[in-house]
């Protein structure tokens, strides 16, 4: 069941377009991640999908509701963590997720959270003299107190420390576990690579990849495969030939072989095939950081040719 769509999402910012036209379709208990260079439009999307921003154009429904007319069980569903988080300085933290817990009819309680989000220390500390990454846990806190099922959570982890970010990732987890959608704005491709069932990747205000953080590591990843051997030019032609090989080059004293997952395997054949003989063979997978990489500056890119289709 899809819990949230948008057709045709569109927004400007004066006379610059941000969002160019998006569609979107997340089924329940999705994990999906937003990924995109810096003023793609994450933000804007999300706070569009989450009502906190209108839209100029398209349609959008979150839980069958429009999120720029949201009913009160709207508000419920939907918990929301933005970059920038405004609270009384003074008010504690307790007393912040005491208030926010008194919006809702079935809050967690805020000692749960503020064990689960290590700020139990930080219960009586005011607001404005935590530190940038406990503000951070406090705001991801503050998106989960009313139990939604859907969070939208930007740049959950940034800034804070890598035991800090694992502990948010396991708890995010355990709400996968129990059924939660979220989206999930991240610069992490490691952050996306371990939580999200699907990710879109935005460019210009546009989605240029839709897909499992392992297929677009297929599509938009090149593999390596780093070998000796001693090859004439038209052997090296023949290798250009084979079965999803993007590039061929000699590269330190080697050669390297670009291409898709089938590529190492075809290549080897071919060698084989031409009695050629490989010495120091490696083959290195491509992370899904490279692939982002890839498809966000590389020839690729969906301006320059790609269809959506063939990365999602
Ligand atoms: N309130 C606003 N008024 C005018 N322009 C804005 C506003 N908010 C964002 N923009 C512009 O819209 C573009 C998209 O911004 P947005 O914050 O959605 O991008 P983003 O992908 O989230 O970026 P980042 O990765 O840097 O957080 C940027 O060029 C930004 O300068």
């Amino acid at each position: 069941m899809s819990l949230i769509t948008a057709h045709g999402l569109t927004k400007s910012y004066g006379d610059r377009p941000v969002l160019r036209g998006i569609d979107l379709d997340v089924e329940a208990g999705t994990i999906l991640g937003i990924a995109g260079p810096n003023g793609a439009g994450k933000t804007t999307l999300v706070e569009c999908l989450g009502g906190v921003r209108d839209r100029d154009g398209g349609a959008v429904a979150v839980a069958g509701v429009d999120p720029a007319r949201p009913t009160r069980q709207l508000r419920l569903d939907l918990g929301i963590q933005l970059q920038q988080i405004r609270v009384p300085p003074m008010l504690r933290a307790r007393e912040v997720l005491e208030l926010f817990a008194s919006f809702y009819p079935d809050p967690l309680p805020p000692d749960q959270l503020l064990e689960e989000f290590d700020l139990a220390d930080q219960a009586k500390q005011a607001f404005g003299k935590l530190s940038g990454g406990q503000q951070q846990r406090l705001s991801v806190s503050l998106a989960l107190v009313g139990r939604p099922r859907i969070a939208i959570l930007d740049e959950l982890t940034t800034g804070l420390d890598p035991t800090a970010r694992r502990r948010i990732w396991a708890q995010l987890e355990r709400r996968r576990a129990e059924g939660m959608t979220m989206l999930l704005v991240t610069h992490s491709m490691e952050e996306a690579q371990r939580l999200c069932d699907r990710m879109v990747i935005l460019q210009d205000g546009r989605i240029i990849a839709d897909a499992a953080p392992q297929e677009i590591v297929s599509r938009g990843g090149a593999q390596r495969i780093r070998f000796q051997a001693d090859v004439d030019a038209s052997m090296l032609g023949r290798l250009e030939t084979c079965e999803d090989v993007r590039r061929v080059a000699r590269e330190g004293g080697g050669l390297v072989v670009e291409g898709g997952d089938a590529s190492p395997q075809a290549v080897l054949a071919m060698l084989d095939r031409m009695g050629v003989r490989a010495r120091s063979v490696s083959v290195e997978r491509p992370s899904l950081e490279d692939a982002y990489h890839q498809l966000t500056t590389g020839p690729e890119r969906a301006d320059a040719g790609i269809p959506r289709e063939e990365i999602s």
